[in-house]
């Protein structure tokens, strides 16, 4: 295989699968002695245009996982995404409870699209909905494991490794569910059409609009009027501390979280 692009292409709207996607792409780009080029999809406006691969690049695609899956929003804009034979790695970042089957979906999904999965990894970052769930992460040994997870890669290349069908990674195919949060009763809880809502301390500077991944904010009162995927990038990103969740169901599944992966999980990859 003669690779002469690298390819980071990533879904991040708090910057965790960011981190992932280009620490491992420009790890592989330098030793493969080629150039990286960053395409990140987070907002609306990138996934209005046409992408199209070619067999000479290797495309590491990255999105967080929601619910155990690819986020669904998302579905109708990778199937657009040409892959052209091009190599990809797909690679997810999780919140520390699981990656359920979201890597084996977007292994599917570029596979789908026309590329030739080589590998695939799934790395922990900090918890969108929260400050404590697996907070500093990716840390220390985290990038530990993206380096060496990229030297594998560069090790497989080398080799001579030809393509003979999709990259085996961890996860159930037919795909499971979307994981569905539950309360003290076991009743599902349904986050799906809670909003953010904005305190007296917003200072007016429209941040949170332009930051959106679903370009769902009001330019003008800053109030969330379309899909929320409570991906909580104007809640972090907010420099006053204006936006938040009020949503009983929400902050009861925000703080269970807490609880119960209050313990380290691990990266893990597949190659
Ligand atoms: C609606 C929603 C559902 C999520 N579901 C999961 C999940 O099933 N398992 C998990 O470990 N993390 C889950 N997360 C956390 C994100 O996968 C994690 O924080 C990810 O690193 C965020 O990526 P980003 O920083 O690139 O936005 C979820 C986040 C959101 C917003």
């Amino acid at each position: 295989m003669e690779i002469k692009k690298v390819w980071a292409m990533y879904f991040s709207p708090t910057g965790g699968t960011e981190k992932a996607v280009r620490t491992v792409s420009a790890h592989v780009a330098e030793s493969l002695g080629v150039p990286v080029e960053i395409y990140d999809f987070t907002l609306p406006d990138v996934r209005k245009k046409e992408i199209a691969f070619t067999e000479t690049d290797l495309v590491f695609f990255g999105t967080p996982v929601i619910a155990g899956r690819v986020p669904n929003v998302l579905l109708p804009y990778l199937k657009t995404v040409v892959g052209g034979k091009a190599y990809a790695v797909p690679m997810v970042s999780f919140g520390n409870r699981n990656f359920d089957d979201a890597l084996i979906e977007l292994r599917n999904i570029l596979e789908d699209d026309g590329f030739r999965t080589i590998a695939g990894g799934a790395f922990v970052s900090e918890h969108s909905f929260s400050r404590k769930l697996s907070a500093g992460r990716p840390d220390e040994e985290d990038y530990k494991v993206m380096h060496e997870f990229a030297e594998k890669i560069v090790e497989k290349i080398n080799s001579g490794w030809e393509y003979d069908g999709p990259a085996y990674v961890k996860g159930e195919d037919p795909i499971r569910p979307y994981f569905t949060p539950r309360d003290r009763y076991g009743n599902a809880i349904d986050i799906r059409k809670v909003k953010p809502k904005t305190s007296d301390a917003c200072c007016g500077c429209g941040l949170c609009a332009e930051v959106c991944p679903m370009g769902s904010i009001d330019k003008v009162d800053f109030s969330c009027t379309g899909i929320c995927i409570k991906c909580c990038a104007c809640i972090k990103k907010c420099p006053s501390g204006a936006k938040y969740f009020d949503d009983p169901g929400y902050i009861y599944h925000k703080e269970e979280l807490e609880e119960l992966y209050e313990g380290r999980s691990l990266p893990e990859y597949f190659v």
